[in-house]
């Protein structure tokens, strides 16, 4: 598929754009005019408000929603522990999960597809820094599912967003705010707090998740390129209001909190919200419509161009999570190495792949619904067999990437791998430095003496 080929049709509708100030109504007239919490809201609807920021965040940073729903999120019984001894995706939780923190290159064989579980039950913590109860740092999941939710249950995670990298089928998403269909080659980004059911129209999905515990995504800044490029603000795509009206049937809370799966029951569907409006709210983008910029000259950028969505930390520029892409693009650069450059990083690196093949991992180890993790200042870069074909290769404008789409979790924070990532996963690939690295053979040749 040419990059430039955008998937357009869809079972639902959208409302487009990024960090916009969005109003949604599924009957009309249920927004109340002007007030937000009116003596007595249109319809005799409950105003609900959902803070994504502290109410005193500065204006630019501040994020609210207004939800007009049926009946209050508050009403359900108290929330009871669930499968205590084996969910738990904090890392600081011992004795169930123990984090190693290893200089160590780590690849990671295609995660298995897991038809037994539902989405919820579907998230392996595989890596991660910091902790959700000090909302500091992030964590990194693989998901693989193949059953829907029960009928009657929504999710919560309490401890961060969820932006969910896609890598295998469709997830139907019913949220609070409406329905989100999710294609192959489409993000969600799900945040903290808000309730959605999960269903898998095409049968099993795979994919990753990076759960920011601090902050939000943001656009990254365009400096010099100017006002459009990368992911453009009119493709981020937020659901329109749909509600269900049901206050016969038990449903079932389930909330992520602290890392631990909590319960509670309550006799009315939390997919009520009849109209809200707000800029805290969940949305989706097609990875296709990235607008990829790169050298045109020679030398091989910073893969910072191709950012699609960034978390910074108190220090700007410096990132606590940055999703970066590879998109299929063009490679003119003369005179130029052209994959990525052997490097260090005082920054963390995790990949996956999506579908294709990485252009600077060819030699076959690398593939789609694996990963791999290079962390602070551990070493890594172009696989023996690309350098050999880099370093040779005839430089006439190539397209890398084609029918490819790689994406990277990038952070400022050391990460740790998790017991189930390093040792129960059983991915975790031998020779993975050997067969890239350590075969590479020296090639200097001292210049003769004059
Ligand atoms: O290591 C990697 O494969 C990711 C990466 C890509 C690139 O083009 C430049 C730097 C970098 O870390
Ligand atoms: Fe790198």
């Amino acid at each position: 598929m040419p990059s430039t080929q955008f998937a357009r049709e869809d079972a639902y509708r959208y409302l487009n754009g990024f960090n916009c100030y969005h109003e949604s109504e599924a009957i009309e007239g249920a927004l109340p005019l002007g007030a937000n919490s009116p003596q007595k809201p249109p319809y005799g609807l409950y105003a609900e408000k959902l803070s994504g920021t502290a109410f005193t965040a500065p204006r630019h940073e501040n994020q609210q929603t207004w939800l007009y729903r049926i009946l209050p999120s508050c009403g359900h019984s108290n929330f009871e522990p669930r499968e205590s001894s084996t969910y738990n995706t904090n890392p600081e939780n011992k004795p169930y999960e123990k984090i190693h923190h290893i200089p160590n290159q780590l690849r990671w064989d295609p995660f298995d597809l897991d038809e037994t579980v539902d989405w919820v039950h579907s998230l392996h913590l595989v890596a991660g820094a910091g902790n959700p109860t000090m909302k500091s740092g992030l964590g990194i999941y693989i998901f693989a599912a193949g059953k829907d939710m029960d009928a009657h249950e929504a999710f919560y995670s309490a401890d961060g967003d969820f932006l969910i990298v896609l890598q295998h089928g469709v997830l139907d998403i019913q949220t609070e705010f409406g329905h989100i269909l999710v294609r192959p080659n489409e993000i969600c980004v799900i945040p903290r707090g808000i309730k959605y059911r999960v269903t898998l129209p095409d049968g099993p999905v795979r994919g990753y998740i990076l759960e920011l515990y601090q902050g939000h995504f943001q656009l990254p800044e365009l400096g010099p390129i100017g006002s459009n490029g990368l992911a453009n603000a009119r493709d981020f795509q937020a659901p329109v209001a749909s509600f269900e009206e049901d206050t016969s049937s038990e449903w079932h809370i389930l909330c992520k909190f602290a890392g631990h799966l909590f319960s509670a029951r309550q006799q009315h569907t939390p997919f009520d919200v009849v109209a809200w409006h707000g800029n805290y709210y969940p949305y989706k983008y097609d990875l296709g419509r990235f607008n990829t910029i790169g050298s045109i000259s020679y030398d091989h950028p910073d893969p910072s161009i191709f950012t699609v969505l960034t978390a910074q930390s108190d220090h700007p520029g410096t990132a606590v999570a940055d999703f970066v892409i590879f998109p299929p693009r063009w490679l003119v650069a003369e005179d130029t190495f052209r994959p990525p450059w052997y490097h260090r990083n005082t920054m963390s690196e995790f990949m996956g792949l999506i579908h294709g093949q990485y252009d600077a991992k060819t030699g076959g180890g690398f593939q789609p619904a694996g990963a791999s993790l290079h962390n602070v200042m551990s070493g890594h870069g172009p696989d023996a067999t690309t350098h050999e074909k880099a370093s040779n290769a005839e430089l006439k404008p190539a397209k890398v990437g084609e029918g490819s789409m790689a994406f990277m979790f990038e952070s400022c924070l050391m990460v740790g791998v998790t017991d189930w990532g390093l040792k129960k996963c059983k991915k975790v690939q031998e020779g993975y430095n050997k067969e890239s690295w350590e075969v590479l053979k020296p090639r200097f040749q001292r210049p003769e003496k004059k």
